[in-house]
């Protein structure tokens, strides 16, 4: 099954326009076997276009679109792909064991039901009318159809909105394991902890533009800054006025600081304060990288 991290899948030098909008404005991806990619960016930066285009939905103005060589028109592409999307279009008054038998049949050699049930966490639910099952369980049992014909490529758009914890930990579970058989896997989301927690790379789409990529400690890495707090009473006046403050605030006894110079700014707090308690730094997450990522684009465009 595995052959290293053959490319699977590739965006390159794509446009796609809507009569005005540019929602591709040239863009290279390489989605690769035995990785996941995780597809991030604001609402509307073109994240379902590039999905769509890998889909055969529609084509591009320019560039070239392929999957696994080929065109994702063609049937022996897209019949190695899985999908599970927002929408699902499921006939939902069939049992969830009619929906498994029904997408099994599609596929030249599906995973028996029994390795579905386990991968996806179905127990219990075969009998049950996908109608009538919760949104979670019905998340659940869009993962069992999108894997259940054993895709060397997935793609999975927000895959566990609306589950619980435990429920999202299972299909994570599920996700790593088919990665790591080397399935490889497109992932978009909002749930930045998500790729935080199951991406080897990560590209950030903003206004049809690829702003950045590589893998969750690069763009991390991309942070200098560190997040400070303290239970001291050093006025918020005070401490924003020495060097590499960049924001300070307080909440009740506690006072909060961003800064790119954390050992120098901790120093300083301890010898101002000699009664500071309860000094905590943390190191920025994907999320405050996303952020900063998106808004230096947003200010760069204007
Ligand atoms: N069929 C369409 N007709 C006209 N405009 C479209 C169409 N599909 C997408 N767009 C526009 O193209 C841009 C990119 O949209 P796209 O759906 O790819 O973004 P996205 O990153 O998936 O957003 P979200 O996170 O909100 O799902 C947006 O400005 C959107 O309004």
């Amino acid at each position: 099954m595995k052959d290293g991290h053959a490319v699977l899948a590739r965006l390159a030098g794509v446009r796609r326009s809507y009569g005005a909008i540019e929602a591709l404005a040239g863009i290279d991806l390489e989605v690769r076997g035995g990785q996941m990619l995780a597809l991030l960016g604001p609402n509307g930066a073109g994240k379902s276009t590039a999905v769509g285009l890998l889909l055969g939905q529609g084509l591009p103005d320019a560039g070239t679109v392929s999957l696994f060589g080929r065109s994702p028109h063609e049937l022996a592409a897209r019949r190695r792909v899985g999908v599970m999307l927002q929408s699902a279009g499921i006939p939902d008054t069939l049992k969830v064991s009619e929906l498994l038998a029904l997408t099994r049949s599609y596929y030249p050699n599906p995973r028996s039901i029994a390795d579905c049930v386990m991968l996806a966490g179905l127990d219990g639910l075969l009998e049950r009318r996908y109608r009538q099952l919760s949104g979670g369980q019905q998340r659940r049992v869009q993962f069992a159809l999108s894997v259940c014909g054993r895709p060397q490529l997935l793609f999975l758009d927000e895959p566990t909105t609306g589950m619980d914890i435990e429920a999202r930990r299972t299909l994570w579970r599920a996700i790593r394991e088919l990665v790591a058989d080397g399935c490889g896997v497109l992932l978009t989301t909002h749930y930045l902890e998500e790729a935080e927690a199951l991406a080897d790379r990560v590209a950030v789409l903003q206004r049809g533009r690829l702003i950045a990529e590589g893998s969750v400690e690069d763009l991390r890495g991309h942070l200098v800054q560190r997040r400070i707090r303290c239970l001291s009473a050093l006025s918020v006046e005070r401490v924003s006025a020495w060097p590499h403050v960049m924001q300070a605030h307080r909440d009740d006894a506690r006072l909060e600081l961003v800064t790119d110079a954390a050992e120098a700014v901790v120093r300083r707090l301890l010898t101002e304060d000699p009664a500071l308690t309860g000094l905590e730094v943390q190191r920025a997450g994907l999320s405050d990288a996303f952020l900063e990522l998106t808004r230096e684009d947003a200010r760069e465009a204007a």
